[in-house]
């Protein structure tokens, strides 16, 4: 499966999810935003459509990418312009991190990646991303009820339904 992260250097290092993730050889890092892989799903927040199963055949073909960059500044146009239709975020889910532990929504990229094929199908990706971290495991026995729920939902229309139905 081809997983691609835009780091934008903007962090420290020795916390930075991709960083380790590179390491262990699970995703590949670009430092330019033309190096990511053309029509794969792009994990944006500020996405106004929710992944969901429906995207499953597009991760497969084309890939699934992170951005890795501050928060501050991932609002700001360029990353938007870059994503485009294919940009998507995640439903509610608690961050399991140490930076931002307890946080919905503000998930790791290592987070939101695992977090990505666990909704699409693919549990032991999901495992296997998050097994490179102390905490990882946590984020799926955490969000285990969520996730589950997310991945049996047809359409990012039911994953929000979820969601909403969830939250209140
Ligand atoms: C802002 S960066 C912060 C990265 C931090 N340096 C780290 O080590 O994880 C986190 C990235 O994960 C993905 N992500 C996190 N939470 C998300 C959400 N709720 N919806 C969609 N993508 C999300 C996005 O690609 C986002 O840009």
């Amino acid at each position: 499966m081809k997983i691609v992260v835009y780091h934008a250097e903007e962090c420290d290092r020795k916390k930075c999810t991709t960083v380790k993730l590179g390491k262990q050889g699970k995703v590949k890092v670009v430092t330019k935003l033309n190096q990511l892989p053309t029509g794969a799903i792009v994990l944006d927040p500020y996405s106004p459509k929710s992944l969901s199963v429906e995207d499953r055949e597009t991760v497969m073909e084309k890939g699934l990418v992170g951005l890795d960059c501050s928060w501050k500044r991932l609002n700001k146009v360029p990353y938007r312009i870059k994503t485009g239709k294919n940009s998507r975020s995640l439903p509610f889910m608690i961050a399991a991190n140490p930076t931002n532990y307890g946080k919905p929504c503000i998930l790791s990229t290592a987070e939101a990646i695992a977090a990505s094929f666990y909704i699409i199908g693919f549990k032991d990706i999901a495992t296997d991303i998050m097994s490179g971290f102390k905490w990882g495991p946590h984020f799926l026995t955490l969000n285990e009820e969520l996730l589950e729920s997310y991945s049996k939902a047809k359409s990012s229309l039911e994953v929000v339904e979820i969601q909403n139905e969830y939250i209140s």
